[in-house]
């Protein structure tokens, strides 16, 4: 999609990617600029390799051949699904993030718990706590690390539409702060709310990438036009 003619402020550039697993290319990116100015959203089938960018973005994973490199120094946070908790309580996993870094205060820590809306649920052990609490305080911590660059794996999977609209604020919340988001996503009404920039990934290619409205309209490639038209068959 006329991808030669894009600008971004600020980007990451994927060369000669593979990430190979057990034997199977599960990522295949020859090149690719992908915006880190905006909020972008990663869509695609089941198992399309969605996660696994989502990772190799954060440094998470490394690949098996080719280079990620970002045009700004970046600080990413990384928000997957079943983040591991301490057996201990809410205040206790928001505070672990003081372990990588010590310049964080109680206060804010504390300041966090309010803003994501746990307040009230400060001592609450965090393994009795629901999807949704979880989820906010992932994101809290996430909030905590102040990075310039968020990368959230379907972030509103399992979540009630009332959790769903807080966690887009929060979302929304990072865009203002000049904070990039990247996320993953089966919601397409959620991608169209919340993203300006899409990439499509199937069969671990990005198979197009584009501004939000062009692509829904008139996706280019038979993968896209395939996928979302069982996908809004599955809404
Ligand atoms: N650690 C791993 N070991 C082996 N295979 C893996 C590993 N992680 C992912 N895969 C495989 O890589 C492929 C891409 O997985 P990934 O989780 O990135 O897809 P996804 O697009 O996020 O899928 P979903 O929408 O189902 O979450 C899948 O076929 C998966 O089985």
């Amino acid at each position: 999609m006329g991808n030669m003619t894009e600008q971004f402020e600020r980007y990451i550039e994927l060369k000669d990617i593979t990430v190979i697993s057990n034997g199977r290319t599960i990522l295949n990116i020859p090149h690719a600029t992908i915006p880190a100015d905006r909020i972008t959203a990663c869509i695609g089938p089941n198992g399309a390799g969605k996660t696994t960018l989502l990772k190799l973005l954060d440094g998470l994973i490394k690949p098996d051949t080719g280079t990620v490199s970002y045009s700004f120094s970046n600080k990413t946070a990384l928000v997957l699904h079943h983040t591991p908790m301490i057996k201990a309580s809410t205040k206790a996993n928001m505070s672990m993030v003081m372990d990588t870094d010590s310049s964080i205060s109680t206060l804010e820590i504390e300041q966090v718990l309010e803003r994501v809306g746990l307040k009230s649920l400060t001592s609450t052990p965090a393994h009795k706590l629901s999807a949704g609490e979880r989820q906010k305080l992932c994101l809290g911590r996430a909030i905590l690390q102040k990075p310039n660059l968020v990368l959230l794996d379907e972030p509103t999977a399992n979540l009630d539409p009332n959790t769903t609209e807080q966690v887009e604020e929060m979302i929304r919340e990072f865009d203002v702060q000049d904070t990039d988001v990247i996320f993953s996503s089966h919601q397409l009404a959620q991608v169209q709310r919340l993203a300006q920039y899409i990439i499509f990934i199937d069969h671990g290619e990005i198979k197009e990438k584009g501004p939000v409205g062009p692509f829904f309209l008139n996706p280019q490639t038979q993968a896209a036009k395939r996928y979302l038209h069982q996908e809004l068959l599955a809404d």
